[in-house]
């Protein structure tokens, strides 16, 4: 079988839409099955949309470079134009929060499949929406969460779901801050409210991640939503969060899982994530948006939590072989359009729909509030 070209649109010149465009330009000997074209690129104004690609993908994406496909990427100057290009399969929204929902939706009005940033929307209202309009126009739509495409991602539900080598998991935590605040100007789109600032739009779908995926998604779980969600919130003088927790119980496995990130500080890489089993610990190294690297420790069976014989350890790194990461996402979502999926699996949209209510759900109790208008629905 021939290899399957995918043809992008990408709204928005911003940072994460240079790094797409660049991971998917990259060429990968151990993918041979699908491959990238970047069809249109549109800004607000035509000039950065040549100019990325001038810097990003002056000879286009994987796909073009090797001849694969004829189309040649075109700037545009409005993000209308993309929507319409008739070279576009797929449109990636890498534009603020803000914009998603409007984005995505014009994207889908206009009969393209389409990636979206994250977080996907501002409430489960609104990806509802989109979710709805996907399907009745059989079109695939899936949030960007690129770390669930990590190869280690699939490690993990092997050595914990299916060795189960901790046994029953109790416990995940999980961490991701970054010390934006008073480093970044207060109308940055990650601190203003007008974008929908703070850490848990910005930062809260990666601390989600592992309790989701690993919890969540535990067999045992028979991905039985967490039955409580609680929530706190310290304030930024913007009115978004500055440092935020989420607590989610798992009865059915009687586990918890405890969230936190913000922007007013780092914490180590080494430990972001950690995992907790009845027969020992994984700490995931980096991430949890970029995770490469686990360290498995195991204690003798049966052994008391107080002072447990640990056995040796095992420590698997998996890493991303140049580029961003974004590319494991990209293949996948290829993957799914060429196989006539509107949905992948690895990011459900059941499971964007989860994590937005967690969210919303910690803000409401956390005292978080939009300015009237940005909500759509
Ligand atoms: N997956 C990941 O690792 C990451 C995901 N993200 C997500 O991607 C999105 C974009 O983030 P990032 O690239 O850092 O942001 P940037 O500010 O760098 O880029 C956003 C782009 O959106 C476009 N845009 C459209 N409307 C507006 C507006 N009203 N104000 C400002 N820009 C606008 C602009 O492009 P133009 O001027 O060309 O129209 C702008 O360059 C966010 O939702 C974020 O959560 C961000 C970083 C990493
Ligand atoms: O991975 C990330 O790091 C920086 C954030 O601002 C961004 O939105 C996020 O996706």
């Amino acid at each position: 079988m021939p290899p399957f070209v995918i043809h992008w649109g990408i709204t928005g010149c911003g940072w994460i839409s240079g790094e797409f465009v660049k991971d998917v330009s990259i060429q990968r000997d151990d993918v041979t099955d699908v491959y990238h074209a970047i069809a249109a690129v549109g800004s607000r104004d035509v000039s950065k949309a040549q100019t990325f690609i001038e810097s990003h993908c002056p000879a286009g994406a994987n796909g073009q470079q090797k001849g694969l496909t004829d189309v040649r990427p075109e700037a545009c100057g409005s993000y209308d134009d993309v929507y319409n290009h008739p070279s576009v399969d797929i449109i990636y929204i890498g534009t603020p929060n803000t914009a998603h929902f409007s984005d995505a939706k014009a994207a889908l009005e206009a009969g393209k499949h389409c990636l979206v940033e994250k977080p996907a929307c501002l409430n489960a209202k609104e990806w509802d929406c989109l979710s709805e309009l996907a399907k009745s126009k059989n079109l695939f739509l899936m949030e960007g969460m690129w770390s669930r495409f990590f190869p280690i991602a699939d490690v993990l539900v092997q050595k914990l779901h299916h060795e189960r080598v901790l046994g029953d998991l109790k416990f995940v935590q999980s961490d991701l801050s970054m010390p934006f605040y008073n480093l970044l100007p207060d109308t940055h789109r990650t601190i203003a409210i007008e974008y929908a600032g703070g850490p848990l739009y910005d930062l809260g779908p990666y601390i989600l991640l592992a309790p989701l995926w690993l919890l969540f998604r535990d067999p045992k779980n028979e991905r039985t939503r967490p039955s409580q969600v609680t929530g706190h919130m310290l304030k930024a003088r913007t009115g978004v969060d500055l440092s935020t927790s989420v607590t989610l119980s798992f009865d059915r496995l009687g586990a918890v899982a405890v969230g936190t990130t913000s922007f007013a500080y780092s914490t180590s890489k080494e430990t972001k994530v950690t995992i907790v089993g009845d027969k020992g610990e994984v700490i995931v190294h980096d991430g949890p948006n970029n995770w490469t690297k686990i360290t498995i420790r195991r204690h003798e069976p049966g052994e008391s939590w107080y002072q447990p014989r640990w056995l040796p350890e095992e420590t698997i790194e998996m890493p991303v072989g140049g580029g961003f990461g974004l590319i494991f996402e990209a293949n996948a979502v290829a993957r799914s359009i060429r196989d006539g999926e509107i949905e992948n699996e690895r990011m459900p949209h059941v499971e964007t729909r989860l994590a937005l209510e967690i969210i919303n759900e910690v803000q409401k109790q956390g005292g978080y509030k939009l300015p009237a208008g940005l909500e759509k629905m």
